[in-house]
């Protein structure tokens, strides 16, 4: 198994290119099931995530072709996926390749509003907290598809196809609000969806959505209203950049210390985040090539954040800003009310002796002056990122171990940190 050895103390200084959002790049994979024209994606992120969800969508019977680099493509410029659901031969999605991934959960929307019929496995807890999906089926119910669960399977039939209604969620849910818009987008009449997500990715996912014919407004707004279709077309689709890579590098040069070029990033898909990192005592520019983040000789300053569905601060940006805090000249607090169980990070932080405390929902930083090196490992994806960011301005080595986290949501995160003078590396084997 790979592992990541970082040696801590090196500021950073350079440009990092932000890549494509996994979280709308899934979604959107997931959309080309609407549509037997091609789909196609560019901009897509060379991660795990995507591999997997790639073999999800073969079993379906989905041709999905990489197109080549052409010329003057840079290092770092995402992936184009043609993306043709032509011919859906398979209308289940098994248990061992959804238990990998939850967001595969997610083909059961568009299985079922383009075929009528649709097995998917149950996808499970994971590290974060539970995570059910009765969300997901509460909308797929309200749009007429009867559902079943049997046997570890979740059976949605529609044979007459769905038909709209109105969709209101109790909670935020992003994978409920992408769940609805795709199974509306294909049924007979008007869905209004209240207390939707209003996430960056659904708004992508949404415009894609309308290129491919989709009659939808009011995405990025807790209420949209979506007029169904008879069918779709393709499209040429751009993935939005990811905005929790961008946090999460622009909270690995807070902790660093330095000046890094976020190319490509957008402030407007995590202001939030850029503001309580403003409060922390980085400096902050948006510039036309994307957002510049330094912090020179000034300390970490304390802070009290709370995660909230967008545009609140992500909770996929929470275990990054602890590591950061474990730095700041004196105690930050730090609540996350979006998953139950999302603090395995914590214990991983005290191996580079942080002093955190865990208070039901609430955890306390209190900042000490130094952290060192140590063999630490997650069970998240973002909890392991936030040891890699502990690890740059810990003294002496680090290894990380369990790598295959990070490669499901950062694209090459060793070779990016290390171009801009972290000294980084992968062990293989
Ligand atoms: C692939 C992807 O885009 N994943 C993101 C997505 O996950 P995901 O879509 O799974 O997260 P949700 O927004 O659905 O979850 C929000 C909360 O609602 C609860 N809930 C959700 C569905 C349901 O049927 N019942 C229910 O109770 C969840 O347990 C959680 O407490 O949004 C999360 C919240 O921003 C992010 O952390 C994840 O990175
Ligand atoms: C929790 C995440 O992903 P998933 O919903 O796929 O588990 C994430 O991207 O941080």
């Amino acid at each position: 198994m790979d592992r990541i050895r970082i040696v801590g103390g090196r500021p950073l200084s350079g440009r990092i290119a932000i890549s494509g959002a996994k979280n709308a790049t899934l979604p959107l994979m997931i959309a080309s099931l609407l549509t037997d024209e091609p789909l196609v994606l560019e901009n897509v992120p060379r991660l795990a995530d995507v591999a997997l969800l790639q073999r999800i969508l073969g079993n379906h019977g989905v041709d999905v072709m990489v197109g080549g680099k052409r010329p003057g493509d840079g290092e770092y410029d995402g992936q184009t996926l043609h993306i043709s659901a032509k011919r859906i031969v398979d209308t289940v999605a098994p248990y061992d390749l959804v238990s990998r991934m939850r967001a595969s959960f997610w083909v059961i929307a568009p299985l079922v509003a383009r075929m009528g019929v649709a097995k998917v496995s149950l996808p499970g807890g994971c590290a974060i907290g539970t995570r059910p999906v009765d969300l997901l089926l509460m909308a797929l119910r309200d749009l007429g598809a009867d559902i079943e669960i049997d046997g570890g399977y979740v059976l949605a039939r529609a044979p007459n196809g769905l038909r709209g209604g109105e969709i209101v969620f109790p909670k935020v849910t992003v994978g409920g609000t992408h769940t609805a818009l795709m199974a509306a987008v294909l049924a007979r009449g008007t869905t209004v969806i209240e207390n939707a997500a209003r996430e960056p990715e659904i708004v992508d996912v949404a415009d894609c959505l309308t290129k491919m014919g989709a009659r939808i407004s009011g995405a990025g707004s807790s209420r949209i209203e979506i007029e169904g279709v008879a069918r779709l077309d393709g499209a040429r689709h751009r993935v939005v950049p990811d905005r929790i890579e961008t946090g999460t590098y622009a909270m690995a040069v807070a902790m660093a210390g330095g000046d890094v070029l976020l190319e490509g990033a957008k402030p407007e898909l995590l202001q939030a985040a850029l503001d309580v990192l403003a409060e922390a005592g980085a400096e902050i520019a948006a510039t036309n090539e994307g957002i510049r983040i330094a912090r020179n000789g000034a300390g970490i300053a304390p802070v009290r954040v709370t995660t909230e569905p967008f545009p609140g601060f992500p909770t996929d940006l929470q275990a990054q800003l602890m590591a950061l805090m474990t730095r700041a000249k004196g105690t930050s607090h730090i609540t996350e009310t979006i998953f139950e169980n999302r603090f395995m990070h914590v214990q991983e932080l005290a191996r580079f002796g942080a002093q955190i405390r865990l208070d039901g929902e609430t955890a306390t930083i209190d900042g000490v002056p130094r952290l060192k090196g140590a063999p630490v490992m997650a069970t998240d994806l973002r909890a392991s990122v936030s040891l890699v960011i502990a690890a740059l301005a810990a003294e002496g080595e680090t290894l990380v171990n369990r790598v295959y986290h990070l490669d499901r949501g950062f694209e090459r995160l060793e070779s990016k940190l290390a171009a801009c003078g972290a000294e980084i590396e992968r062990i293989s084997g």
